[in-house]
């Protein structure tokens, strides 16, 4: 067993050989990596000792909360009998059998098949291709556009970077979008909407759909791809007029329509999936982090009957990954959605923690002179660090603002996440109302500091 490393010893072994994502190594480098060593419900402990509360489940993923043994015993148990085998050349195995039927039990209506890959990108990716051989075998091969939302995110995949709409990662080394994919406006209102109200807005903002499928042509477009709530772009939650009017225009001009569920989907937003949130039906949709709590990695597209059923009439669909359904990893996801189903955590979120979480979220940060736009549903929350409340005048330098924030809290051990200036969290779904209470209470006071801050700098 490796002996434990101190704080200082796995710092320069992980300057001098890890390179980590998303990430300026220098930067990076010169402060030295937080090691987090143990987890456990709500909380996280670093190499120092420090207990850290994790308002972000991870990366908006760890639903049911670290610590499960139960998860752990499962994944034992299915390497001891099977650690691996592939489900390409007509061969499965009981685990990934009994993922797809406990899968297909807890999907909306419609939704009987899914695919497995290892992670959202790899998701969206999958289901970029099944949409384009969607139509070319109902003979419609020109039928090949996709078009997503700026400030939406799908993944750093070819793919998954260029339906995404994060103009930076088109520009990093990517020659991004590839060929096929096409963007529109987001449904921000707060930053957009000007005088319209939430509901003229989400019209108008659906609007922009429907000019962009002219403009290229109806004959052209596959499919609309989006977030029932942008994540990573910030928590923008859309305005309620915006999902029905995108999915009447989608079916206006046959236009499949596509849910990006890998942060909404299991139960963060009170529903199996966002989509249910804000009804609307997509033909397809994507998960990946809460299927699995992020305990192994894996990703599954769940295919509407009528996607499934072309994709069948086309024969052999040629593609998949060597660990698509992968054992341990299917093991570990069925139990933990049983768990997410069989002790009410979901209905939980719907019923009690989430409704109180919003109310404590809005009460919290609504008194802040540097905060607007506090907003949430379930246990997903944001709100916009902005210059002028009363104007909803925006910091300039977007996203310098928050950074300061999120450090304040990272100093108080708070996990939360800025998305530009907008400061987001989206804790473990198994969160208590105390611990609730917890964390806010901590916000506050990371809060009070941040605007003595922000005077202090003369940055308002
Ligand atoms: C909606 C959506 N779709 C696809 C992906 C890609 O999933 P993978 O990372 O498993 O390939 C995501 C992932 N979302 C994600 C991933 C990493 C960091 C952050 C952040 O907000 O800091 C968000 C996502 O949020």
């Amino acid at each position: 067993m490796q002996k434990q490393r101190s704080t200082r010893e796995l710092r320069e072994l992980d300057a001098a050989h890890h390179l980590h994502p998303f990430t300026d190594t220098t930067s990076l480098n010169q402060q030295g990596a937080r090691v987090i060593t143990k987890g456990e419900g709500i909380y996280l402990w670093d190499s120092e000792g420090n207990k850290i509360i994790d308002g972000m489940a991870g990366l908006w993923c760890v639903n049911i909360g670290y610590g499960r043994k139960d998860l752990s015993e499962v994944a034992k148990r299915q390497m001891d009998d099977l650690a691996y085998y592939n489900t390409f050349f007509k061969t499965t195995h009981p685990a990934v059998v009994e993922l797809s039927h406990l899968l297909a039990e807890v999907a909306p209506a419609g939704f009987s098949h899914v695919f497995y890959t290892n992670s959202g990108s790899e998701s969206v990716d999958t289901m970029i291709r099944m949409v384009r051989r969607y139509w070319e075998v109902k003979g419609q091969k020109q039928k090949k556009t996709l078009i997503g939302r700026w400030n939406g995110y799908h993944g750093s995949t070819i793919g998954g970077a260029s339906l995404g709409g994060m103009a930076y990662m088109h520009q990093d080394g990517g020659d991004l979008p590839i060929p096929g994919i096409e963007h529109v406006q987001q449904p921000w209102w707060y930053g957009l909407g000007g005088d319209m109200t939430p509901e003229e807005f989400g019209l108008a903002a659906a609007k922009w759909l429907e000019d962009k499928i002219l403009e290229i042509g109806p004959d052209k477009v596959a499919a609309f791809v989006g977030e029932p709530i942008q994540g990573a772009g910030g928590v923008i939650i859309p305005p309620s007029t915006y999902w029905p009017e995108v999915e009447r225009i989608c079916h206006k001009y046959d236009v499949l329509l596509v849910a990006d569920e890998v942060i909404c989907g299991f139960g963060r937003t009170g529903e199996w999936f966002g989509h249910q949130c804000f009804g609307f039906h997509p033909d397809i949709f994507t998960t990946a982090k809460g299927l699995s709590s992020g305990y192994l990695p894996i990703g599954a597209v769940f295919v509407g009957d009528k996607v499934a059923a072309m994709l069948a009439e086309g024969g052999d669909f040629n593609h998949g990954f060597t660990y698509s359904g992968h054992p341990v990893a299917a093991a570990v996801a069925c139990a933990n959605v049983r768990a997410l189903r069989d002790e009410g955590i979901i209905e939980r979120v719907k019923h009690e923690t989430g409704p109180y979480m919003q109310q404590r979220w809005r009460e919290v940060f609504s008194r802040f002179e540097h905060v607007g736009d506090v907003r949430g549903v379930g246990l997903i929350q944001a709100f916009t660090l902005v210059k002028n409340k009363a104007t909803r005048e925006l910091f300039p330098n977007t996203g310098e603002i928050g950074l300061i924030c999120r450090d304040i809290f990272f100093r108080h051990d708070l996990i939360m996440r800025a998305c530009g200036d907008h400061m987001v969290s989206a804790p473990p779904l198994v969160i208590s109302k105390q611990e609730i209470d917890d964390m806010l209470a901590l916000a506050a006071q990371c809060m009070e500091e941040f605007e003595a801050e922000l005077k202090a700098r003369n940055l308002v």
